[in-house]
């Protein structure tokens, strides 16, 4: 249980419902405190029987983990998601009542956690209407593991009619109800059905983007495509999630729920870190197998780095986050050259990039100018954008958007949101994209985006590869 004494507790009530205006109804009140440890994961599957939206988070070292169950209050972007959701986070921000002794600690207190579509202008299906524009949650309850030290934020909205007792009684037993937590069995999941859409289309649509290429009209547009599954019984989104962590190292772990839908992946691309004023960006693309022995992989990952259609994918990538960053940026640092990323079942040309983010510019002017990078979209942005909205066989939503966290103390991290899939009940949907360029081969760019849908289908009761 969270350690504070009632006395303590309707003395900080008392303090906020003092501080709620002439003009307001109610004060979003934040307490943070540190706790003994928890695991993540059970606090996930605890939640389950009390709300619908969780969210979870773990970062690439591992360093980091949260978890966010409920919604306190929920931002959600009409029109323009990068400047709206700035708005509304810092409206809430400024308006709450945060009480946490732990700010030198990333994504304590009041956090917002959430995602938005790839493309606003791309015709929305049935598949995604759970998912808005944009949406961020602030928990009503949040436990973030950092290193090796638990903090639990509760957040609620303290009523200036009820009573400072009453208050108090909530806020304990919501805080009780939620840090329980509860273990989960391992389930033995089987796929019934296995549906590649439309392979031979989508082959076609890479042949037809290397023309569009060849005739200069692009120099690197995204193609990704979709595989649709259906189990025996409904996915417990748990156990995915620890499998996910003990199968896909150097990923970002995440899942965020919606509506019952739930959208959840492993990937290795980070679009922006902030932590104070250190931004921190990545650039991925250019991919290849892993080798069966470690010769073979060397051999494999020798060859990465040295295939000049590889090296020209990743090129445009570092092109254009070099051109975003130098604008928010001074001490901006790109190392020259490559390193490989290896990952279970491929690896990666990577490249990252550093600097120190100006005073005027925030993890969302950030998001704005760096997504979607020529990654996710292509080179011209506007073009590889236009002809992905046409061509494409699929509607991408969050697939490949930025998806993260930020906190109320100029902390925050992005990563771009692929080797995923969306979970509906006893169904799913897993998305993967590669770079075309003018001399793709259709056959390979399929193959490579098998690859990459391998880390979801294994977890999912796909065969082990
Ligand atoms: C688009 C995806 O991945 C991107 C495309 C890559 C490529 O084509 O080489 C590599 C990494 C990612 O930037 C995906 O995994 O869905
Ligand atoms: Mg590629």
């Amino acid at each position: 249980m969270i350690d504070i004494q009632m006395k303590e507790l309707e003395e900080k009530i008392a303090a906020v419902k003092h501080s709620i205006g002439q003009n307001e109804s109610s004060k979003l009140f934040s307490l943070t405190k540190k706790i003994e440890n928890k695991d993540p994961l059970l606090i996930f599957e605890g939640a389950k029987q009390f709300v619908k939206d969780r969210f979870y988070w773990k970062n690439p070292n591992r360093t980091l983990a949260i978890t966010g169950v409920g919604s306190v209050q929920t931002l959600i972007a009409e029109n323009n998601r990068f400047q709206e959701t700035e708005n509304l986070w810092k409206q809430a921000v400024k308006n709450a009542w945060i009480d946490n002794p732990y700010t030198m600690v990333p994504a304590t207190g009041l956090v917002a956690f959430g995602g938005m579509d790839f493309d606003p202008l791309e015709a929305k299906t049935e598949l995604w209407k759970k998912f808005e524009l944009s949406k961020f949650y602030i928990p009503e309850l949040m436990l973030t593991t950092y290193h090796s030290d638990s903090y639990v934020t509760v957040n609620i909205l303290i009523n200036k009619e009820e009573t400072i007792d009453e208050a108090a009684t909530r806020l304990r037993k919501n805080t009780q109800k939620f840090i329980t937590g509860k273990t989960f069995g391992v389930q033995h999941i089987e796929i019934k059905r296995n549906r590649v859409i439309e392979p031979e289309k989508w082959k076609e649509t890479v042949k037809e983007a290397t023309k569009e290429m060849k005739e200069k009209r692009a120099e690197k547009i995204v193609l990704a495509r979709e595989v649709r599954l259906s189990f025996t019984e409904e996915i417990n989104i748990t156990q995915v999630l620890e499998e996910l962590h003990h199968t896909q190292a150097n990923s970002y772990i995440f899942a965020f729920e919606s509506g019952g839908d739930c959208f959840i992946g492993a990937t290795p691309e980070r679009i922006v870190k902030v932590e104070k004023n250190n931004l921190l960006s990545t650039c991925l693309a250019g991919t290849a197998p892993r080798g069966k022995t470690k010769e073979e992989d060397e051999q494999i990952g020798y060859e990465l780095l040295h295939d000049k259609k590889n090296r020209d994918e990743h090129e445009f990538v570092v092109k254009m986050i070099k051109e975003a960053v130098l604008k928010t940026c001074t001490d901006v640092n790109i190392p020259n050259e490559p390193v490989l990323h290896p990952l279970k079942n491929l690896q990666h040309l990577y490249t990252p990039v550093t600097g120190t983010l100006k005073d005027e510019y925030s993890i969302f002017d950030c998001l704005k100018d760096l997504h979607p990078t020529p990654a996710l979209g292509g080179t011209p942005t506007e073009d590889s954008l236009a002809y992905i909205r046409e061509h494409e066989l699929l509607d991408r939503g969050w697939y490949g958007a930025p998806i993260g966290w930020v906190d109320s103390n100029q902390n925050g991290e992005f990563a771009v949101a692929i080797r995923s899939g969306l979970i509906q009940g006893d169904e799913a949907s897993l998305f993967a994209g590669c770079g075309v360029l003018a001399d793709s081969d259709p056959e390979m760019e399929f193959e490579e985006t098998r690859i990459k849908m391998l880390p979801m289908l294994n977890v999912l009761g796909g065969k082990q590869e």
